[in-house]
């Protein structure tokens, strides 16, 4: 449903950002984007709702064309919300429910029911309480949850979250991904950039690898996460977890080339072994 194809940008003449990039999510999915320090996922999720217009190539969603005139845009993006890596590109309100309201109020829905998903938007994001805080007067965290809630409160189609876990503590983690899957549960489609390779298997239904504006990978976690010469050249690790088994494997335990991901799947892999042995 929601489609790039061969997108090429620089941001200026002599360094090429995205070679040509071309990816497809399908609706209902919830995919990560990784990649190192770089390699050009912020760049690829601003061409998502067109704040970047590309050099070349072009953006689809349910198979029409991304234009760039106001009316399209309009359209596009509230199909598709961004939240940005920096929650201050993206607070500007003086207040939390003024910054909520801003873009429902924007599609003129009538004022109850802009409340209404303000509340419910900064509920589910654990922020109730705050609707009359100045942004500034929050902490990292929760200026990040705020503006998942200005994504929410607009009801997309398609969340896209590059790097929404960088500033979260451990239970803001967990919180994240507990609501990114009920998100996805209810239908909305999720892409997510990250280089939190452990979490990626907790939700990651498909993985997408960009190395230096180029995909040079895609598949499940699984798939992608066997392959050493692919994690390699993206400067990624495995999951903990998995790096554990392969080291147990050197030591002679005979895995059959399935390694876990979580530690849900390494407990139930130790039970295997325990009882095998
Ligand atoms: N506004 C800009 N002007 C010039 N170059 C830029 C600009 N923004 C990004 N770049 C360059 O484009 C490349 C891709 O940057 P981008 O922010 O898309 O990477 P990223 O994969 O999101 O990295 P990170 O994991 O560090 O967030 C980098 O080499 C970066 O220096």
């Amino acid at each position: 449903m929601l489609e790039v194809k061969n997108i090429k940008y620089s941001y200026n003449a002599d360094y090429q950002a995205l070679k040509g990039v071309s990816l497809k999510v399908e609706k209902g999915d919830m995919v990560a984007l990784l990649g190192k320090n770089g390699a050009g996922k912020s760049t690829l999720f601003l061409h998502l709702n067109g704040i970047y217009q590309p050099d070349e190539g072009q953006v689809f969603i349910d198979g029409e064309e991304l234009k760039y005139d106001k009316k399209s845009l309009l359209k596009f993006r509230q199909k598709v919300g961004i939240v940005f890596q920096n929650p201050d590109d993206q607070i500007f309100a003086p207040t939390v429910e003024e910054d909520v309201a801003f873009g429902p109020l924007n599609l003129g829905l009538p004022m109850e029911e802009v409340q209404d998903r303000v509340e419910e938007a900064l509920s589910r994001v654990g922020m109730s309480g705050f609707e009359k805080t100045a942004p500034h007067h929050l902490s990292g965290g929760q200026k990040k949850r705020v503006a998942i809630a200005g994504i929410l409160a607009m009801k997309p189609e398609v969340m896209v979250l590059d790097e929404p876990t960088a500033g979260l503590d451990p239970q803001g983690v967990v919180d994240l991904s507990i609501l990114l899957n009920e998100l996805n549960d209810e239908g909305i489609t999720i892409v997510i950039s990250t280089h939190e390779v452990d979490l990626v298997p907790n939700y990651a239904k498909k993985v997408f690898v960009l190395v230096d504006g180029l995909l040079i990978a895609e598949g499940t976690p699984k798939e992608i996460f066997a392959k050493p010469e692919i994690l390699e050249q993206a400067n990624l690790k495995v999951p903990i977890v998995t790096d554990l088994f392969q080291q147990l494997e050197s030591e002679g335990f005979d895995m059959k080339g399935d390694y876990p991901l979580t530690i849900d799947e390494a407990k139930d892999k130790f039970l295997e072994l325990l009882n095998k042995n």
